[in-house]
């Protein structure tokens, strides 16, 4: 097994920095690498205001926040990710976008460095065909909010090593997570189930058997799920949704997976959710109102 000291994350959006948050918190040193020096400093923020909320509520110590904070940091270098034992990718769920990344990350990193990629749902056979390292290369799947959420679902490609795999599963050990296995299915096991849901609930709001309002509090108080679908949509980020619906569609050839056309609408719109302010819920006054 190797060891894992520097941990590299690939993507300051909302899963870059739950992943790093949960690796500062437990010893690991991170360099967080995003393109925007803006989008870095925003992303630091939000590590900083959910640190500052597990301290109010007596989760960690004040100096253990402060121990976390000093070991992340941030750069849109990409070279600055040269003394990573483990790179891990949360860009955005786009296949182009991501082998992009691999073309400029492998180059700057350790020749035994192991690339794991946060992907929802794409294949990682695929991805780890656009690296130079496809026996160190596999999926290490945390799910939203990282600090909160149990698992992490980890996936092999057809050529990861077992080295990468065990060790992988390893450091997940040590975040205090619970590991559950899936094979290289689209969008593997969570998202296979949790996706389709998501989806039929806004087939229910486009076909009007129910508003925004009625559809959450039906599965809230119905089926006790925490977060009503739609809400649940917002939180993830529709762009996210829609290219998981895609990749369902597109790699299981069933139209039981065909994304609802008005999940396509919002996406071309801009509404994204919670991450633009907008989705099946205006986030930008005081209170949530639904958009529909
Ligand atoms: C798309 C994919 O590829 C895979 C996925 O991730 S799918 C999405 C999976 N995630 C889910 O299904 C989440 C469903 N929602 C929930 O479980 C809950 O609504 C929730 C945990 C997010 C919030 O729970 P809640 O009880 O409504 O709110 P709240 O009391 O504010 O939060 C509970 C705790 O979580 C923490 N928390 C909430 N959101 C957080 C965030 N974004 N970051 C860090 N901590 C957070 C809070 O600080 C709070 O901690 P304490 O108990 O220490 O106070
Ligand atoms: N949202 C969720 O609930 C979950 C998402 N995931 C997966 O995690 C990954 C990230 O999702 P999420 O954090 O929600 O998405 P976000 O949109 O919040 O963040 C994506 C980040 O990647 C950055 N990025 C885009 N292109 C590049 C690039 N070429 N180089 C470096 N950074 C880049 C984006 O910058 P910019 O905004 O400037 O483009 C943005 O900061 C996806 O693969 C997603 O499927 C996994 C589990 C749960």
């Amino acid at each position: 097994m190797s060891t894992i000291r520097n941990v590299g994350i690939v993507g300051a959006g909302q899963m870059g920095c739950g992943i790093a948050h949960v690796c500062a918190v437990a010893g690991y040193k991170v360099q967080i690498y995003d393109l925007s020096a803006e989008r870095i400093e925003a992303g630091l923020a939000t590590i900083h205001g959910n640190l500052a909320r597990q301290v109010a509520s007596g989760k960690m110590t004040d100096e253990e926040r402060k121990n976390a904070l000093a070991r992340i940091k941030g750069s849109n270098d990409v070279n600055d990710l040269s003394q990573a034992d483990l790179v891990i990718e949360a860009a955005t769920e786009d296949e182009t976008v991501k082998r992009k990344i691999y073309g400029q990350v492998c180059p700057v990193l350790k020749p035994d460095a192991i690339l794991a990629t946060n992907t929802s749902s794409l294949s990682i056979t695929r991805l780890a065909s656009a690296t130079d390292r496809a026996e160190r290369f596999m999926g290490i799947h945390f799910m939203n909010p990282v600090p909160v959420m149990k698992l992490v679902e980890l996936v092999r490609g057809i050529a990861t090593e077992e080295d990468t795999f065990a060790t992988a599963k390893q450091f997940v050990a040590t975040l205090d997570k619970t590991v559950t296995v899936a094979e290289d299915f689209p969008a593997f096991i969570v998202n296979r189930i949790l996706l389709p849901m998501i989806n039929e609930a806004i087939y229910t709001l486009y076909e009007g058997v129910g508003t925004v309002d009625a559809i959450d509090t039906a599965m809230k108080l119905g089926a006790n799920h925490p977060m009503g679908p739609l809400q649940l949509a917002d939180f993830i980020g529709l762009d996210t949704c829609l290219s998981i619906m895609q990749v369902l569609y597109e790699g299981l050839a069933d139209s039981k997976y065909r994304p609802c056309p008005l999940l396509v609408k919002y996406v071309e719109a801009g509404w994204l959710g919670r991450k633009s302010g907008r989705g099946f819920y205006d986030y930008r006054g005081e209170v949530p109102v639904p958009t529909r």
